[in-house]
């Protein structure tokens, strides 16, 4: 825990009468909240180029076609957090995320000189993670190396199925040989590392489900995320949807997915997150303990705190937008304050996801506002059996588990 001390204000200053150095000594002004100390503070790089777009996604992603301009890219990404600095004057960063769309298209060379450049410009916590994306079909074993020397030290692979036809129906560029081939080479490289895979694909059946999960368990990774298939507005899927497993089928992969993990030893710490003792994400764990992050390139979200205030901001997700915008300081697409009647559930949203909920002082100290702010809503939830509270600890209950989105939406109305 980083306890605030008065920013150097005369070094924001320094800055010249930018953008971001004013928008900082304004964040600074009183306001209408009062927090003890500042989170924990992670960064977010996106990179928003794929070889192809899966007919399932809606992250900020998009077709490289004619290739990508990897050093003017780089470059906005050195300007955009020099810009963000006075923002985030004088706190160490705890992890960072390099992010996607698919980062593992950028050569060894190029993300050598981003974390280079991360390194310069910021002072990083001593026991950093720092992670990065990688699809199966756009690395090779020597480029693995190499990111790791570069400073990666945690690799999070898109697995998504060692089965060649359900890859097919994704969209994957790469089958099942490739995707046995990525955990290989990344077992070899790194100690700490992530498989994401998704259940209840097109035409999936339980068994099937069943030999995915356990193929991906059997190489002992140090943490899985596995997510159930959802057809998202605005993708192909959602325009013709494929045939997907019917809810009790799905069910049952969940509870299949219940058992293996257990069986295994991973905790099932948060919905889609499990991992071996020890091996939690720290980036994503910041993010559902409401910590606040930074989030440079295309799209990249921000969540900053400041003593009286906190702040969300979006940058531009079109790469040609944010690399227009980037020169000029115009890149922030959307600011806005976390309002005080949004707060509370913007904190719950992300702490329910936890399944050791939280210590009830943390709502306090991440939101400054105190806890019977959600009083009623605690109560209303308890009733119903979707929480469990006791001076220690909130969290919510299996049934709370099972209808996260219901036990969510309680808090909504604040
Ligand atoms: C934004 S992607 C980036 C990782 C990398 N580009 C890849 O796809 O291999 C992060 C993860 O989100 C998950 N994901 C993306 N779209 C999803 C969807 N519609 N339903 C469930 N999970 C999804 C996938 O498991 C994917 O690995
Ligand atoms: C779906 S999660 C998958 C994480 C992975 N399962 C793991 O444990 O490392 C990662 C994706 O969320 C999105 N993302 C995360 N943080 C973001 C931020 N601050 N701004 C924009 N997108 C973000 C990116 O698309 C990124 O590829
Ligand atoms: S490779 Fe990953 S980020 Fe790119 S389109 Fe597919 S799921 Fe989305």
């Amino acid at each position: 825990m980083i306890s605030i001390k008065p920013v150097p204000v005369t070094a924001v200053a320094g800055q010249g009468a930018s953008g971001p150095a004013q928008a900082a000594l304004a964040f600074l002004k009183p306001g209408s909240l009062q927090l003890t100390a500042l989170p924990p503070l992670s960064l977010y790089v996106h990179f928003p180029w794929c070889v192809r777009k899966c007919p399932y996604c809606d992250f900020n992603s998009h077709e490289v076609k004619d290739g990508f301009p990897e050093q003017e890219y780089l470059d906005a990404l050195r300007l955009d957090l020099e810009q963000a600095l006075p923002l985030i004057w004088g706190r160490k960063i705890y992890s960072i995320f390099i992010g996607g769309g698919t980062p593992s298209l950028l050569s060894a060379a190029g993300l050598d000189r981003l974390l280079s450049d991360l390194r310069t410009l910021l002072p990083l916590d001593a026991d950093i993670e720092i992670t990065m994306e990688a699809n199966p079909g756009t690395f090779e074993a020597d480029k693995f190396r190499s990111y790791r020397d570069s400073g990666i030290n945690r690799l999070s692979i898109g697995i998504q199925s060692f089965n060649s036809a359900h890859l097919q129906a994704l969209g994957r560029i790469h089958d099942g040989g490739q995707a046995h081939q990525a955990v290989e080479i990344a077992h070899a490289n790194f100690d700490n590392f992530n498989l994401d895979l998704m259940y209840a694909l097109p035409q999936q059946t339980l068994e099937q489900a069943r030999t995915d999960i356990q193929t991906a368990i059997d190489f002992a990774p140090p943490h899985l995320s596995l997510y159930h298939l959802t057809l998202e507005p605005n993708t192909l899927f959602a325009k013709f949807p494929p045939a997907v497993p019917d809810e009790d089928t799905s069910a049952d992969m969940q509870d299949m997915i219940g058992e293996l993990t257990t069986q295994a030893g991973y905790g099932n710490y948060e919905v889609s997150a499990y991992a071996q003792p020890g091996r939690r994400a720290r980036h994503n764990l910041n993010y559902w303990q409401f910590g606040d992050y930074l989030g440079i390139g295309a799209g990249a979200h921000s969540k900053l705190s400041f003593p009286h205030r906190i702040v969300r901001q979006m940058r531009y997700k079109h790469p040609q937008a944010y690399l227009q915008h980037i020169k000029a300081g115009t890149h922030i697409q959307e600011e806005a304050e976390i309002g005080r009647d949004a707060l509370g559930f913007e904190f719950m949203l992300n702490a329910l996801r936890l399944t050791e909920g939280f210590p009830p002082n943390l709502f306090a100290e991440r939101t400054g506002l105190a806890l019977n702010q959600i009083g009623k809503q605690l109560d209303l939830a308890e009733r119903k059996g979707m929480l469990y509270r006791d001076h220690a600890l909130i969290r919510p209950t299996p049934l709370g588990r099972r209808f996260l989105n219901d036990l969510q939406e309680i808090f909504l109305s604040g």
